[in-house]
């Protein structure tokens, strides 16, 4: 028993020295005398291998007598010094066994501060492929001394060339430093871009990183890793600035924990992350938003660019404008009678005289027909007393065409036009060539005549935007509208302005017959374009009408106010014609009697004149209405509202003159157009240029004798709610062409006569019947206004069976 006890104590014994000895080893005292050693061991090394490089020709014959006492080494550490360093340097790796001593003194260090052992290991094994790198690349650059490379590198060097050459090898030499640099340094060509940004980015943020650079954060110095250190050299204060930027932002979420702190500097220790989003705040703001402005803007840009801007003259492009020599000149300068002008002052202050009206001042101004008088009463005589005598004073002057204005508006003086003996023609050629309507910018310019001071009168009719013409018969109605039409054919392009003729009269306007292909727009299928009919009228007010949705629907579709700004968005090809848009002409309708014509329609034209009055203004559409009758059943107060330009003739009555301007005056015009004109506010008078019949026919044939387009501007079509009512049932007088037309419109899906009227060349009227036949036959559906017809039939197939079917019954 007392033997068991012995030896069983033995083995405890033992066993607690062994673990004593393991705990030792294990303890921080060891591993602090490890890593001495180590580090002492590594100097050792280097001494020795730096001594080896002097002596190692000297020491070579001393290496084989380790033991002997007599034999000395010249290495500074002795024998065991040169043979390590022959060992490692000679029989190695050249210059590159340093690296040895070096990994052994960081072995060394490591141990000492603690570092894990796995680091130790990725340390050795870094160091020993560059060792071999090295010595290959010695052996390769200077074979002649190997000592560089040691035998190692020599070898392996020889070995390599002989089966892949010096280039191969090289090559491998180049490949294996770029991957040793990729993957130890985790350099990549990404972070070569970046590094780029970064430097362009830290030069916008100079005076961030001034600032940064002044305020330094204790913390990243304290807690920056290897890497942070090595990216620090390059980008110090740019981390330093995006340190500053990221802490506030934590710090105002509520009231931050030291734990929080540990996550701002967590975040700090990539710095790659951060570099990354501070690259990316800054990118955003300076050159993405760039590059979507510019990319946008190219598209129309580049079109134009390409195409240049659309030219809505270009199909008559060799169009010529009249020439001024197709007008007549008259002899226009005006002459007065010194005596005639003396006489007419004396008796207009001796008719005010006989009223007790003094007058101060007198003044005249000598017009083509008429001369104004302004005077200024003396002191105290009332205005309105000189406006209550009006018509007596006029009548003591006992002139025709005596006007009395009081005030002048503007002015308060009082205005006496009194005619002249002997009028001057103000002739179409003196407005058409003056510099006012020839340098006018206006969109559709008109130039009248000329006023009282002979100045040449152009009023714009886009902003008129309908004029009302009214006076009695012979007075100079047609010849003013002749004034109108050949301002705008003198200024406008055919591509720009179309006019649609209402001639009840049937003999004023036949001359602009010759310019239909030019200038006129009419319905399809309608011979002649001028209108003479009724029933014709009607139906084009109804399809202006249409025309005047249409174009509204146009001008919603791009997005703009009016026709000029649509347009100019057309020209500059911002509007996509496979769309539907087309570049818009103005569209004038001219009324020559329109008495006439509410005489015999009444409503049926005075809704679709009313409606067009009220809304064409914006899409271009402009209404000039002419009437011998300026009575209120013809002139009545809804056409009257909607007509604010207004141009009085003479008439015969006050009334008239009232109807017309709201004021008297047109009915003491002398005629041979002598006008008041107004667009709602002043009154102006105006002598009306002269044009005669010859001279239009002259500008007709000139126009008229150029290339012209293939047809009139045809205007949508329009089909009376009655026309529909009287369809074709019996399948034996079908047109020959029905099955034709009901594959066209079911191929197209498109019910529109005008389709037909194009794909078959047919007349509208044939066109419409067939349109009738094909509703009865349930192929297309009802009339819908401007609308399409709906085609009920899907695809030819379905059209087989439907006709078999008929034939069937
Ligand atoms: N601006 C003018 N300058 C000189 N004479 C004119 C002018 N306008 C008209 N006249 C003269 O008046 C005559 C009648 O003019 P115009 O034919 O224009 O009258 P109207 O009002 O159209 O008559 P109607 O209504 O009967 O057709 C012309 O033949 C011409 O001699």
């Amino acid at each position: 028993m007392a033997k068991q006890k012995l030896s069983t104590n033995k083995t405890n014994a033992q066993k607690v020295e062994k673990t004593s000895i393991f705990s030792y080893i294990k303890s921080r005292h060891s591993k602090t005398l490890f890593s001495i050693f180590l580090i002492l061991f590594s100097f050792f090394l280097c001494i020795a291998f730096i001594s080896f490089f002097f002596n190692w020709q000297e020491d070579q014959s001393t290496l084989n007598y380790l033991t002997d006492k007599t034999v000395q080494s010249k290495n500074l550490l002795g024998k065991i010094g040169a043979h390590l360093s022959n060992f490692f340097i000679y029989e190695g790796f050249g210059l590159a066994a340093f690296i040895i001593p070096f990994q052994v003194f960081l072995t060394g260090f490591f141990t000492i501060v603690q570092k894990k052992f796995s680091r130790i290991i990725i340390s050795w094994n870094w160091g020993l492929l560059t060792m071999v790198w090295i010595s290959i690349a010695f052996g390769f650059l200077n074979e002649n001394y190997a000592l560089l490379s040691g035998v190692v590198g020599f070898e392996i060097n020889n070995y390599l060339q002989t089966f892949i050459g010096k280039t191969g090898l090289t090559i491998i030499l180049i490949f294996t430093l770029i991957s040793y640099l990729a993957f130890r340094y985790k350099l990549s060509f990404d972070a070569f871009i970046e590094k780029m940004k970064q430097k362009r980015v830290q030069r916008e943020a100079d005076s961030l990183e001034e600032e940064s650079l002044d305020k330094p954060s204790e913390k990243i110095k304290e807690e920056s890793s290897s890497e942070s250190i090595h990216l620090k050299k390059d980008k110090k204060s740019e981390f330093e600035v995006a340190l500053e930027n990221l802490k506030p932002t934590i710090e105002k979420h509520s009231d931050v924990s030291p734990k929080n702190e540990g996550i701002i500097l967590k975040i700090e220790k990539d710095p790659e992350l951060k570099i990354e989003e501070t690259v990316k705040v800054l990118e955003i703001d300076i050159e993405e938003t760039e590059e979507e402005e510019s990319s946008t803007e190219n598209l129309s840009d580049k079109i134009l660019k390409d195409f240049g801007e659309f030219d809505p003259t270009l199909e008559l492009s060799n169009f010529k404008f009249p020439t001024f020599n197709l007008l007549k000149q008259y002899n226009e300068s005006i002459s007065i009678d010194p005596q005639e002008l003396e006489a007419n002052k004396d008796r207009i202050v001796e008719t005010l005289k006989n009223y007790k009206i003094g007058i101060a001042e007198i003044k005249a101004t000598v017009g083509p027909t008429i001369t104004l008088y302004e005077i200024v009463p003396e002191a105290g005589i009332r205005i309105s007393k000189i406006k209550n005598l009006e018509d007596d004073i006029a009548l003591s002057l006992s002139a025709l065409g005596i006007r009395i204005i009081a005030p002048i508006p503007g002015k308060g003086t009082i205005g006496i036009e009194v005619p002249n003996k002997k009028a001057t023609i103000v002739s179409m050629h003196s407005v058409i060539s003056s510099k006012k309507f020839q340098e006018s910018q206006m969109e559709l310019p008109i130039a009248l005549g000329k006023t009282i001071s002979n100045e040449t009168f152009v009023v714009d009719l886009a902003t008129m935007p309908h004029l009302l013409m009214a006076g009695a018969t012979g007075q100079g109605k047609s010849v003013g509208l002749n004034a109108v039409l050949t301002s705008l054919l003198y200024k406008k392009h055919p591509a720009e302005v179309k006019f649609i003729l209402v001639d009840p009269k049937k003999v004023e306007l036949t001359l602009f017959n010759k310019i239909e292909r030019h200038y006129l727009a009419k319905l399809p299928d309608v011979e002649e374009a001028i209108i003479t009919d009724t029933t014709k009228v009607v139906h084009t007010l109804n399809s202006l009408c249409i025309e005047m949705d249409n174009r509204y629907d146009l001008l919603k579709d791009a997005m703009v106010r009016n026709i000029k700004e649509y347009n100019v968005k057309f020209k500059q090809r911002k509007l996509n014609p496979n769309d539907g848009h087309h570049f818009l002409p103005y569209i004038i309708l001219v009324i020559d009697e329109f008495a006439d014509l509410i005489m015999t329609a009444g409503k049926e034209v005075e809704t679709p004149i009313a409606r067009l009055a009220q809304l064409a203004r914006a899409i271009g559409i402009h209404l000039i209405v002419a009437t011998q009758r300026p009575s209120v059943n013809v002139i009545t107060g809804i056409i009257k509202a909607n007509f604010p330009a207004r141009i009085a003739f003479r008439v015969t009555s006050k009334i008239d003159s009232r109807t017309i301007l709201d004021s008297g005056g047109a009915d003491q015009l002398i005629g041979r157009g002598d006008l008041l004109y107004t667009a709602g506010n002043e009154i102006n008078r105006i002598q009306c240029a002269f044009i005669d019949t010859p001279e239009v026919e002259k500008i007709t044939d000139f126009i008229g004798s150029q290339k012209a387009y293939a047809d009139a501007y045809l205007l949508p079509e329009y089909v009376d709610d009655e026309s529909g009512t009287s369809i074709d049932i019996d399948i034996e007088d079908r047109d020959k062409l029905f099955k034709d037309a009901a594959e066209i419109i079911v191929t197209a899906q498109q019910g529109s006569a005008s389709l037909l009227q194009r794909k078959l060349k047919l007349g509208y009227n044939r066109a419409g019947r067939l349109i009738d036949q094909l509703e009865a036959a349930g192929i297309v559906g009802g009339f819908e206004g401007s609308k399409a017809r709906q085609v009920l039939v899907q695809d030819f197939i379905a059209l087989e069976h439907l006709l078999e079917n008929e034939k069937k019954q």
